[in-house]
């Protein structure tokens, strides 16, 4: 048994992944400020300590074996109109979060880096040795942090992963039946999206271009699972070796456009979705989908849930569950 601090575990990812943690036998305690989590979305079984990763110091000793670090801001539209917002947040806090470590003698780091830092893809699928070039601030501030990583295991022996998550989507039912999934406000993902037009709580779902180069005219994305990214941080802890600093992206390696996470939602749910084709939205890639080569063969990790109708079925079950 190991003893793991999360930071942002009381959001999406986070608190998923510290369920796996407490699943696993590990001791787990959440470091989070709660500006976009939530206190009830932190797992039974983790300690809890509300605060900032800049006042990481304040929490971190000796006595834990590893952080996994998901405290971010991570919305595209406010990193552009906000960008200090996100070098502050995001950049200034996982400084202090690593020298508090160090300080620490904490020596193993997961990362939650993004899709985003690759921008307009040169090729498709999308491996790590590809051109990173954001197209936004949130980005941009992202693969700061992973350079800033990959410096501090060269200089000072840290064990590093960096992930870079693509579309993560659907929800994860823990052993002891809690279920954790995505609620972001305000929300910008499409499956949380297209379920509230499902519900009626807005009067459609726009699809933000259907003039794209693909087969139908939207864009395709590269939806994970949730419960297949939480499974890849375990392995990830333990793949981290010291002064190294592994990059993996997680993906499915396969694409689905937003005509086609349209039909699944109308297949699973059952419902009419009234749909709206708007202009393109900004800075909107095509196509991203990962290569998931590297996560194969360094961490051994293989999605186990691929399937874009079970990823949509657990996110409706989680959002249902929510409204009763
Ligand atoms: N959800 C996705 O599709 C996706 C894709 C790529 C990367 N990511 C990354 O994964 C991580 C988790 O994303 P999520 O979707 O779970 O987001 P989320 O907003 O649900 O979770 C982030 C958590 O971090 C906390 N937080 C933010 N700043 C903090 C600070 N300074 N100190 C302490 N806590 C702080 C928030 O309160 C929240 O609970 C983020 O780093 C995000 O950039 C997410
Ligand atoms: O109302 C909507 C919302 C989204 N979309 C489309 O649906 C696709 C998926 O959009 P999301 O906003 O759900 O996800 P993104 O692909 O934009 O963003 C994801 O990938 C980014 C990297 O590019 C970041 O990592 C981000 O956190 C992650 O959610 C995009 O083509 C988008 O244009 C619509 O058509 N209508």
């Amino acid at each position: 048994m190991s003893k793991y601090l999360v930071t942002g575990g009381a959001g999406y990812v986070g608190s998923v992944v510290a369920a796996h943690l407490l699943e696993a036998g590990h001791q787990v305690t959440v470091l989070d400020d709660l500006s976009t989590g939530f206190a009830e979305g932190v797992p039974a079984g983790a300690e809890f300590v509300r605060g900032r990763i800049q006042d990481a110091a304040e929490v971190l000793d000796g006595s834990y074996d590893g952080v996994l670090h998901f405290a971010a801001s991570s919305q595209v539209g406010e990193s552009v109109a906000d960008p200090e917002k996100y070098w502050r947040n995001n950049v200034a806090g996982s400084l202090e979060l690593i020298s508090a470590m160090r300080k620490a003698g904490v020596r193993k780091l997961v990362f939650s880096s993004t899709a985003a830092v690759y921008g307009e893809p040169e090729a498709v699928p999308i491996a790590e040795t590809a051109r990173t070039a954001p197209t936004n601030t949130y980005g941009a501030t992202k693969l700061a942090v992973d350079h800033l990583i990959t410096s501090e295991a060269v200089a000072h022996g840290l064990a590093a992963v960096s992930l870079r998550y693509f579309n993560v989507a659907g929800a994860y039912g823990s052993s002891s039946g809690v279920a954790f999934g995505e609620r972001h406000d305000p929300e910008s993902h499409l499956i949380p999206l297209v379920f509230q037009a499902a519900l009626g709580q807005r009067p459609h779902i726009a699809v933000y271009g259907d003039d794209y180069p693909t087969p139908d005219g939207t864009c395709i994305r590269d939806y994970i699972h949730v419960a297949d990214l939480a499974e890849a941080h375990l392995l990830a802890l333990d793949a981290a070796r010291p002064g190294e600093h592994l990059i993996c992206n997680l993906g499915n390696g396969n694409g689905f456009s937003v005509r086609q996470v349209i039909e699944s939602v109308k297949r699973v749910t059952g419902r009419e979705i009234p749909v709206v084709t708007a202009e393109r939205r900004p800075g909107d890639p095509a196509v991203l989908v990962a290569s998931a080569a590297r996560a194969h063969e360094a961490l051994g990790w293989r999605p186990r849930r691929p399937e874009l109708d079970d990823i949509v079925a657990d996110a409706w079950a989680f959002t249902l569950e929510k409204r009763a």
